[in-house]
């Protein structure tokens, strides 16, 4: 089983280290390979997704990724800057399916900013269409205006654009992925407003109808993100377009205790994925060894799970994860009074010791 490691910037080789490590215990034969990513890719070789990383990502079973970007880099040509390289791979590998679970472990109920009762218990799960959408739409630019409201001025336009086969096929994983779980799904968009949400939301209820035994609703993304911090526990699958998702996702990330805590799969037809956990390199605490890294540790479970058939070795995982919650274990995002706050490495040494 061969992986490629793409720890990118910022906490990304820190937390990416961690995984490893986890990894690298469980006794399976698994092949790694490590390439630069991101703003550091792009410092050695003049580029932010080289075609050796690109093709190491290709032509492994799953890739593990830690997050790219950088500040510094923000002047640079938008082709050039670190994002272009998650965005990169995620088109050329087809990892249309984004997974993101957020599950409330019952240790971190107090974590939350949210009171507990909202969160105690919480699992669902949000799944993110991720290679369509105005991240990916053209044309995108900046130009004079020769029309609306400053003709003349300079403008910038992006194009949020959706087509009908990429919209079936993330609602078909989305309602697959609800009949194993409590066979709800809720389809959220702004098809008040956008042509591509109503497409969105008539390609829902014409797939839905091939999926009887599960309940669909739709909710408007404005009404969903204020649901999500009022009753995230009506939500079981929420399935939604690039850009609502990247929102919605940071949000519900906060039902779980800290943003430290949400895995991710990127999956595409082949059941090839690329694994990262859902936040950013954060560049506000790099270098600290303070980033939390079980994220990306779960992510490695979600990778042994759903790239590497190891179903096993993915449960092991989570379960020492929930152990070193109950050790009373925190790294300093998840902190509260009576646990013991631990670096990120020793988060990681933990995980390892549990298992
Ligand atoms: N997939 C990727 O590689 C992503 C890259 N980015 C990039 O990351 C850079 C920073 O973006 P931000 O908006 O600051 O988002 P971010 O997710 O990196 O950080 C947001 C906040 O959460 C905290 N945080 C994030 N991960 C944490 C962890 N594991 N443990 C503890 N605290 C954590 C950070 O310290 C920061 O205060 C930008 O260059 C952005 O483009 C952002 C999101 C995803
Ligand atoms: C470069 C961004 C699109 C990455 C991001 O924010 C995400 O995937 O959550
Ligand atoms: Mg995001």
């Amino acid at each position: 089983m061969k992986i490629a490691i793409l720890p990118g910037d910022g906490i990304g080789t820190e937390i990416v280290a961690e995984a490893v490590k986890v990894l690298k215990v469980l006794d399976l034969p698994l092949e790694m390979e490590t390439a630069l990513v991101g703003g550091c890719a792009f410092e050695a070789h003049g580029h932010p997704l080289p075609e050796s990383t690109l093709k190491l990502a290709m032509a492994s079973d799953a890739v593990l990724f830690g997050a790219v970007g950088d500040w510094k880099y923000d002047k640079l040509d938008r082709p050039l800057r670190p994002e272009q390289a998650i965005l990169g791979l995620r088109k050329n590998m087809g990892l249309f399916a984004n997974f993101r679970p957020a599950i409330c472990y019952e240790q971190l109920v107090n974590a939350s900013s949210l009171k507990p009762e909202l969160i105690a218990g919480l699992d669902i799960l949000i799944i993110r269409e991720l290679t369509g959408d105005i991240y990916f739409g053209q044309p995108r630019g900046r130009r004079i205006a020769t029309d609306g409201h400053f003709p003349g001025a300079e403008e910038a336009f992006d194009t949020m654009r959706y087509s009908r086969p990429e919209i079936e096929r993330i609602a078909h994983v989305a309602f697959q992925a609800a009949q194993k779980r409590s066979k709800r799904v809720t389809s959220v968009d702004k098809n008040n407003v956008l042509e591509t949400s109503q497409l969105w939301k008539d390609v829902m209820v014409e797939i839905g109808k091939q999926y009887p035994d599960v309940e669909l609703d739709h909710m408007l993304v404005d009404n969903a993100a204020m649901q999500l911090v009022k009753a995230p526990k009506k939500f079981d699958v929420l399935v939604t377009g690039n850009m609502f998702g990247d929102i919605l996702s940071d949000e519900a990330s906060m039902l779980t205790g800290s943003i430290g805590m949400l895995p991710s799969a990127s999956l595409n037809s082949r059941g090839q994925g690329l694994y990262e956990p859902s936040h950013g390199s954060a560049p506000d605490i790099a270098g600290k060894g303070i980033a939390n890294p079980l994220a990306t540790i779960l992510s490695a479970a979600m990778m042994l799970r759903f790239s590497l058939n190891q179903e096993a070795a993915a449960l092991r995982i989570e379960a020492a994860v929930k152990k070193v919650l109950e050790q009373g274990l925190r790294t300093a995002d998840i902190y509260s009074e009576g646990t013991q706050k631990v670096s990120t490495l020793e988060m990681g040494n933990a995980v390892v010791r549990a298992l």
